[in-house]
């Protein structure tokens, strides 16, 4: 395989960098010429499936990493082995950690890489994006994408994807165990056996058939849970921002309000956002039938948690569930106290209460569909500019080339999303053949990928630079 000082030196352009190599051959199946060696499709090196547009019949051509090596890929959180095999198998560099990183540690490592894959507790603010210079696309390895700054990172041209659904399933299961573990006091049960105490009670100890499930957030998670209750003879009823259709025989409350003073156990599944910022306060709690029961398993700052502690000494609540915290440690180990957070203790003391980890979507089955889904996205992004399943930028996708059409170039311009754009990138693309081009915006972003047959290296040069002078550009690539 030819050098990225190969390419630089073919197209005269200088000096050899990585955001070079990244933004002009980040494409890839890149050869001094756009005849070279074109190597095999990824779905034939790896188990996986990676999806591709039909051609006609005729044979796919990779769009590559010119120098794959040089594209750096850094795996925070334990991601799973399946998506670190994809990644490794393209020949991209990857450095795979078992935790998170402190912001000052994550900011030294983050500059380097083109690529950058984590679960939820990583927290790419605005101020760590800033210093990512190589940054091209991240991808959150799980369903929740609030400890990104989607918008900034849309603005700096860096896409964002994420697993939508393939953990919903474990959660679900989750909370149905919790709800039965809770209306039995599984857990004190059992912390009584650890110590050698035998209490067999039944007061306060109940069958969940016949009870009244209350669902905040009918989602993928939240309708999946609707199914699994009415099965064990739950009567469901759920609060959502908007109005969806109810699974079986579920039924949606106008308000929130309707919705606790009707349900036995109370169960959260909205994402974190201003508007569910302790959603489930004081006032809330009140509203919740007596001796009822409060799940949470989405985010931390969903509820409040001192007025759960006040709610369950006074009897209010008789057990709550928690998976997630305002303040999560980067990795495991002793850390669950005051320190973290002011209230640990007190929660820690209470009955009837199940804490666990952040562990809703840590089965084998989740983690593995997770690390092969979003990885593929990541390589389809890294390679052929597809932005299909984006959190933050338009989705943009055209059919692939085929080894049929060896002289063409695909050309991806990120740029703000202003009047008079298309006319300056027409201008520059105008004089080649277009066979056939996509352009789609969202928010103050916009994304356009077109397909440019017989062109040469001094072409494609011209094309990147001419591009990159616009004022409008976030970002260039040229992939072929
Ligand atoms: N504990 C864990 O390990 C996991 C936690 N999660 C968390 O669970 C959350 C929900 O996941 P999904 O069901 O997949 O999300 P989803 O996006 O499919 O569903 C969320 C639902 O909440 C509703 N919603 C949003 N804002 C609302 C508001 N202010 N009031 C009422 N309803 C509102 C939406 O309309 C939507 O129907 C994720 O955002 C994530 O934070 C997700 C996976 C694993
Ligand atoms: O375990 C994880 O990676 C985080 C799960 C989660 O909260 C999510 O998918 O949003």
């Amino acid at each position: 395989m030819s050098s990225a000082l190969d390419v630089t030196e073919a197209l005269d352009i200088e000096p050899p960098t990585t955001e070079l190599i990244r933004r002009v051959s980040s494409s890839l199946g890149l050869s001094t010429s756009p005849t070279g060696t074109f190597h095999g499709p990824p779905w034939t090196k790896t188990a996986t499936s990676l999806t591709r547009s039909t051609t006609g019949g005729a044979s796919h051509k990779q769009l590559k990493p010119f120098a794959a090596e040089e594209i750096k890929i850094l795996l925070l959180e334990n991601v799973n082995t399946t998506g670190q095999d994809i990644l490794r198998s393209q020949g991209y560099q990857v450095t795979a950690l078992k935790s998170s990183l402190p912001e000052d540690e994550l900011i030294e490592k983050i500059r380097d890489v083109s690529v950058i894959g984590i679960r939820a507790k990583t927290k790419l603010t605005a101020r760590v994006l800033q210093e990512a210079k190589n940054l091209m696309v991240v991808g959150c390895f799980c369903i929740g994408t609030n400890q990104v700054d989607t918008k900034f990172a849309a603005e700096r041209g860096i896409a964002v994807f994420n697993s939508p659904f393939s953990n919903s399933r474990s959660v679900a299961e989750l909370v149905v165990a919790e709800i039965i573990s809770l209306a039995r006091q599984l857990g004190d049960r059992s912390n009584e056996m650890h110590k050698g105490t035998w209490n067999k009670v039944s007061n306060g100890c109940w069958e969940i058939r016949g009870k009244t499930l209350g669902i905040i957030g009918y989602g993928h998670i939240g309708s999946q849970l609707s199914v699994l209750a009415e099965a064990f003879g739950m009567s469901v009823i759920f609060y959502d921002a908007v109005n969806l259709m109810a699974l079986g025989t579920a039924k949606q409350k106008p308000t929130l309000e309707a919705m606790l003073r009707t349900a036995d156990f109370v169960t959260c599944h909205v994402p974190e956002l201003p508007e569910t910022k302790n959603m489930i306060g004081r006032k809330e709690m009140e509203y919740m039938k007596d001796g009822s029961y409060l799940i949470n398993a989405s985010r931390g700052s969903v509820i409040d948690i001192p007025a759960l502690i006040d709610a369950m000494r006074s009897g209010k609540i008789a057990g709550a569930a928690l998976d997630v915290y305002p303040a999560e440690p980067a990795g495991n180990g002793d850390y669950f106290t005051n320190e973290l957070n002011p209230w640990a203790e007190d929660l820690r003391s209470l009955k009837n209460i199940i804490l666990t980890p952040h562990i809703g979507g840590s089965t084998e089955e989740a983690q593995s569909a997770i690390g092969i889904e979003v990885s593929e996205a990541l390589v389809r992004y890294v390679n052929e500019g597809i932005t299909l399943g984006a959190v933050n930028m338009p989705e943009v996708n055209l059919r692939s080339l085929t080894l049929d059409e060896p002289n063409h170039v695909r050309v991806i311009y990120i740029h703000r999303n202003i009047p008079g754009v298309l006319r300056g990138v027409n201008a520059i693309l105008g004089d080649h053949n277009v066979d056939k081009q996509m352009t789609d915006s969202r928010g103050e972003v916009a994304y356009l990928m077109a397909d440019i047959s017989d062109v040469n290296v001094t072409v494609i040069k011209d094309i990147y630079q001419r591009l990159e002078s616009l004022s409008s550009r976030i970002m260039t690539r040229v992939l072929y």
